[in-house]
């Protein structure tokens, strides 16, 4: 254990006012793009103890991933590549007015309603062999735009498609709901830590907001980086990979006075989908990064890649580690924030 350099804190380990064991209080930032996993990592945290939800939350989440569900099917079914027959397609178009109908009505209750009573109705979309390859092979597919773990709901269609869906913890760590504004979270206990977590967002609009979240105290920069954006494109610009965007924003992050000084951790996540990508052999890394020269199906050495391109942005020193993880399994998570911890 480190023990404090505060004067004042060696004292209250002596006289027994803090517990012995305890190591301090932290506060640590999540910063990154969109989609690099922060709130699921900021979720993970906060749920380590407690995986239950509760009603309000069951409530609040079963809207989110209903309505994720049945707008990624709408975006699919109106892919280009995806040719139905006229049945078929007149289903895709009442899902469609559906889906419409709902965002028009601002989220409104009876449209969501109407939504998921014709919910196992649009189970023969989702059978539809073409909707599966897309489902199967976004790598494919980089400019498609689509919310959440769809691959896992998709699976879970039945369940969720229906009036008396409830979400699972496993289903609230799959969704995903675009982070807007600074979420910072409150203090808990962490391996004799108090810590505070604070979650930002990371589209292009929501980046403009961290200058602020910085003002505050920080004590450890957590860049969230996706591994599965090699091979994805730019949501506020088709043409732009969304790993060179990430890398540009964390460049941009280290010229920011405010950031000097902080220890920064660069925490690769989706390493689970890189790898899932790469088995199938489909796409090639090097045709995102033509400077790559190693194998393009070694995710070990796109790892190290990767690695060094951050690296090489470091000129001051700042990343004091870097982590490979899934951030949907919490053990990953918590060992990350542990090792972090550890170093500040
Ligand atoms: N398979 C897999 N899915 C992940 C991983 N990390 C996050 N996800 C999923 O990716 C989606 C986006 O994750 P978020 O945590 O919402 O991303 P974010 O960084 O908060 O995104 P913004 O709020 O838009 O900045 C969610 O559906 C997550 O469940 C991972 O390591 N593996
Ligand atoms: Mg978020």
């Amino acid at each position: 254990m480190k023990k404090s350099s505060s004067p004042l804190l060696n004292f209250q380990f002596i006289t027994g006012v803090i517990p012995s064991g305890w190591k301090g209080t932290k506060s640590l930032i999540l910063l990154g793009t969109g989609e690099g996993g922060k709130t699921t990592f900021q979720r993970q945290i906060y749920h380590l103890k407690n995986q239950e939800l509760n009603t309000k939350e069951r409530h609040k989440y079963a809207e989110t991933i209903q309505y994720s569900i049945f707008n990624n099917l709408k975006t699919i079914t109106e892919h280009p590549s995806v040719v139905l027959n006229s049945e078929l397609k007149k289903l895709a178009s009442e899902l469609a007015s559906l889906v419409d109908q709902y965002v028009d009505s601002r989220f409104d209750h009876s449209h969501r309603e109407k939504l998921v009573n014709q919910g196992p109705i649009f189970q023969k979309l989702v059978d539809h062999h073409h909707v599966r390859e897309v489902i199967e092979s976004c790598e494919l597919y980089p400019q498609l735009h689509l919310t959440g773990d769809y691959k896992y709901f998709f699976k879970h269609y039945t369940r969720i498609a229906c009036k008396e869906y409830q979400p699972t913890f496993e289903d609230f760590k799959r969704m995903q709901l675009k982070t807007v504004g600074v979420i910072k979270g409150e203090e808990v206990e962490f391996e004799n830590y108090k810590i505070t977590i604070t979650d930002t967002g990371g589209q292009r609009n929501e980046r403009k907001k961290w200058a602020k979240a910085l003002s505050q105290r920080t004590d450890a920069i957590l860049f969230m980086v996706s591994m599965r954006e090699a091979f994805q494109m730019c949501y506020e610009d088709h043409e732009l990979n969304r790993s060179k965007e990430t890398i540009d924003c964390f460049q941009e992050l280290l010229s920011l006075e405010y950031v000097n000084n902080c220890p920064i951790f660069v925490v690769f996540t989706k390493t689970d989908l890189l790898e899932e990508v790469l088995k199938k052999r489909k796409v090639s890394f090097n045709s995102t990064f033509p400077e790559y020269k190693g194998d393009n199906y070694s995710i070990e050495e796109i790892k190290s890649f990767m690695k060094e391109k951050y690296q090489s942005l470091d000129s001051n020193k700042q990343i004091k580690g870097f982590f490979f993880i899934n951030t949907l399994i919490s053990k990953e998570v918590s060992d990350t924030l542990q090792k972090v911890l550890e170093q500040i």
